[in-house]
Order: structure tokens, then C-alpha cells, then sequence
């Protein structure tokens, strides 16, 4: 099942735009509605306006309609594994939960799988803000 979703981020690595680092990465999303979302890297000339592969998977799920992440694939064509930036952990866990696989991928395939929680232990919760 995880295989479509690493076809998927693999597929969607090659829509990075990433001239500055040339560190393609890809994401995808399997959401509550069943649809899969993917993303990629988008840099830009001022390099802190850049931003991650992940962002843009979460960009096109609420846009598209989906609201949980079910299960998520990452992956970089430079790098063994991606395991996401704290910044990107902590977007992906505003719409996951404790137990959300998230598949860290090379380019044959999921290689290890951590679950929302292992990725970020120990993670802000309030009830103040409802
Ligand atoms: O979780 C991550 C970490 C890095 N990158 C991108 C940002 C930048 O464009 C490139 C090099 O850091 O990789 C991602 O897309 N996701
Ligand atoms: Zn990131």
C-alpha cells in the first residue's frame, strides 16, 4: 500500500524547483479522502522565502479538500534517506496524529517508517486554543 505513495513523492520530486541547492525532494499524501496530494521543494533567489517539499503536499491536501493526514512519503534524490526539518515536522503534526506512519524513501523504494511521534517526540499540545 505505502508503494503508491512512494511512486507518488518520487513522481512529484521531479516538479521541484530547487536550482539553488539542486536537492530535488518530492512528498506525498495519503489523505482522509481517500485522494493522494504530492509537492515539492520550491526555492527561491531570496533563499529564506524558499520552502520545503512538505508544505507544498499540505498546501494542496486543505486545498483540495483533505483534512488528515493518513499516511505520508518523503523523499530526496541526493540523500540515502529525508527524514522531514523540524519545520516540516511540526506542519505535518497539525494534521496528523501520534500514530501517522510517515515513510522515509530512497529511489527503490520505502526504507524505514516512523510514526508521527517518534518524528516529534514530545510535541506542543494546548487546550487553550481549543
Ligand atoms: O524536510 C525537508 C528538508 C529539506 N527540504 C528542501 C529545502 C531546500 O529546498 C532543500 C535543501 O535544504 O531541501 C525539503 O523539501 N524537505
Ligand atoms: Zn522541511
Amino acid at each position: 500500500m505505502a508503494h503508491d505513495l512512494f511512486e507518488a513523492a518520487r513522481d512529484a520530486m521531479q516538479f521541484a524547483h530547487a536550482p539553488y541547492s539542486k536537492f530535488p525532494v518530492g512528498a506525498a499524501i495519503r489523505a482522509d479522502d481517500g485522494k493522494i496530494y504530492t509537492g515539492a521543494n520550491i526555492e527561491n533567489l531570496s533563499f529564506p522565502q524558499g520552502w520545503c517539499a512538505e508544505p507544498t503536499a499540505i498546501g494542496c491536501m486543505i486545498m483540495g479538500g483533505g483534512k488528515k493526514i493518513i499516511e505520508m512519503a518523503v523523499i530526496a534524490e541526493k540523500l540515502a534517506l529525508c527524514p522531514p526539518c523540524g519545520g516540516c515536522r511540526q506542519k505535518i503534526s497539525e494534521f496528523a496524529s501520534a500514530s501517522t506512519k510517515i515513510y522515509l524513501c530512497d529511489e527503490v523504494g520505502v526504507q524505514k517508517t516512523m510514526t508521527m511521534d517518534e518524528l516529534l517526540p514530545l510535541s506542543f499540545k494546548t487546550d487553550i486554543l481549543g
